[in-house]
């Protein structure tokens, strides 16, 4: 069974200022399978952003349905770990119970919650940096800190919307590598928006090539290419040629 399956998913926003409905989505079917990582890649506003909120649980479909584990989705779970673009931390607590938030809310032995937190801030190169705020990190190591919350929750499904976008080329880089050893030793399903081709082509099991308005799913093509990819190698640019077609078949009819 799929981990993740959308069937038949629309979903129409009313835009009350213009008094009119914007179809974000029309008609999408995916199903993505345990361990892969799933890149979805489309034009601005093709509602990359949207179909990860309705995976989230913080958005819900004018039609058709989302299942997690065979369970319809009617809202936010801790099967779900979501990493935004913004790394959304709380700016008046340390790493570790940024870290270590959600175990925080529930109460329980604060040390043991500790104990696990360092285990994540481990994992995600922070060792040193617990007790430092978020006004004291970079970019890339807020965004650290917002992988290590969503991972401590040991979720079945990572859901990532851009969370590279905001950093330098070398950080991204950097963060890119550290992201595909993180899934390759816990494993996992991975669910990731870029509006990168080689971010999609260097992350991914399989990219998701989206249409725009409304959004649709243009082509599921499976990344058959050896880690570390090589993003200078004839594979990889043979691929990129093919996702970049999938994208452009869309602007010339649009
Ligand atoms: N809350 C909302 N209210 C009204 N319209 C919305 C809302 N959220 C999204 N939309 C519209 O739905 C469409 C898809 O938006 P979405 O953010 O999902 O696209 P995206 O592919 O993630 O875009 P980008 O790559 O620019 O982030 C857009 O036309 C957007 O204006």
């Amino acid at each position: 069974m799929p981990v993740i399956e959308i069937n038949g998913v629309c979903k129409a926003f009313r835009d009350a200022k213009r008094n009119v409905e914007v179809t974000a989505l029309a008609g999408v079917d995916l199903a993505v399978e345990r361990n892969q990582f799933i890149c979805l890649l489309g034009p601005s506003g093709c509602g990359k952003s949207t179909l990860l909120n309705m995976i989230a649980g913080f958005e819900r479909p004018t039609e058709g349905s989302v299942k997690v584990d065979g369970q319809l989705v009617t809202g936010p779970g801790a099967d779900r770990g979501v990493v935004f673009q913004q790394p959304t931390l709380m700016p008046w607590l340390p790493v570790w119970e940024n870290v270590a938030f959600h175990l925080l809310m529930r109460g329980g032995q604060k040390g043991a919650h500790r104990r696990t937190a360092q285990t994540f801030i481990d994992m995600v190169g922070l060792t040193g940096f617990e007790d430092h705020y978020p006004a004291e990190l970079s970019g890339g190591m807020s965004q650290r800190v917002g992988i290590a919350r969503a991972l401590l929750m040991n979720p079945r499904v990572i859901l990532m919307d851009e969370p590279f976008s905001a950093l330098d080329e070398q950080t991204r880089m950097q963060m890119q590598g550290e992201l595909v050893r993180l899934w390759q030793h816990h494993e996992g399903t991975v669910v990731f928006v870029t509006h990168g081709i080689d971010e999609a082509l260097t992350l991914g099991t399989h990219v998701v090539v989206m249409s725009a308005r409304p959004g649709k799913i243009r082509a599921v093509v499976p990344l058959d290419l050896p880690r570390p990819r090589d993003i200078t190698s004839p594979a990889f640019n043979d691929l990129k040629r093919y996702v970049l077609e999938m994208l452009h078949v869309d602007r010339s009819n649009s």
